[in-house]
């Protein structure tokens, strides 16, 4: 067993297909020691505003996250201490009562949009891939998925695109490209980038001077 785990950062635009990707490499591992810490988990708790103030917050900016609280639990779990994982309810746009406790692992995916973007998270990350998919797919795909997942109506989720989404993908997600070690076209389709990333990893596990 590796001394430090491996950290991996998959980044990308909403509905780019970070979490198909991420769902790929844990089955890979699961058996193994995988886990996956996703930043979306780690938005601000907003159970002190009343629900029409929390549709006005803008969720695609840096600031609508608790990334003090990340950094510390990845910290937590590279130091190979188990962790209390906020749960984060989209539906009703707050983290939700309870947490999901995580024990350490040798394998820790940080998932989201905005995963690239802060230099301390950066700098925890031994791999860093980006999910690149063009803007109609992941409209579509977005339109499709908040219906049917996350409640809301076509008129809200074209409004929220056009005001915070679109905007804040071009000036704070799109930038982190340049941080990538890799760029995943498609996402959960590429079967090829998938499996170079599972090669890479075992590579990291099998090394010795992993410390
Ligand atoms: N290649 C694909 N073709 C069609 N739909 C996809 C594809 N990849 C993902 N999706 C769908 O798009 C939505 C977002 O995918 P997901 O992997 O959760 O992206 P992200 O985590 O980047 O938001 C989901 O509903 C998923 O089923
Ligand atoms: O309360 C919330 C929290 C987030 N969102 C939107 O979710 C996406 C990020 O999720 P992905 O799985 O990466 O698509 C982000 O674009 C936020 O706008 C929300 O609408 N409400």
């Amino acid at each position: 067993m590796a001394n430090r785990p491996v950290v991996i950062g998959i980044a990308g635009g909403s509905c780019s297909g970070k979490t198909s990707v991420t769902r790929a490499i844990y089955e890979v591992f699961k058996d193994h020691s995988v886990v996956v810490i996703e930043q979306d988990y780690y938005y601000k708790d907003q159970g002190h505003m009343s629900f029409e103030e929390r549709l006005q917050t803008n969720y695609d900016h840096p600031l609508a996250f608790d990334t003090e609280l990340l950094i510390e639990h990845i910290h937590t779990l590279i130091e190979r201490q188990p962790i209390d994982k906020p749960v984060y309810d989209y539906v009703q746009h707050t983290r939700a009562s309870d947490v999901i406790h995580v024990a350490p692992k040798d394998v820790i995916i940080v998932e989201g949009m905005l995963v690239l973007e802060d230099e301390r998270l950066r700098d925890l990350m031994d791999i860093k891939l980006f999910v690149d998919t063009d803007a109609d797919l992941r409209i579509i795909r977005r339109m499709q998925r908040d219906i049917k997942e996350r409640g809301r109506t076509t008129e809200s989720i074209i409004e929220q695109y056009l005001t915070t989404v679109r905007p804040m993908h071009n000036m704070f997600i799109e930038p982190t490209k340049r941080y990538a070690d890799v760029i995943v076209p498609e996402g959960g389709d590429n079967g090829v980038a998938i499996d170079l990333m599972v090669t890479k990893i075992k590579t990291i596990l099998e090394t010795e001077s992993n410390v």
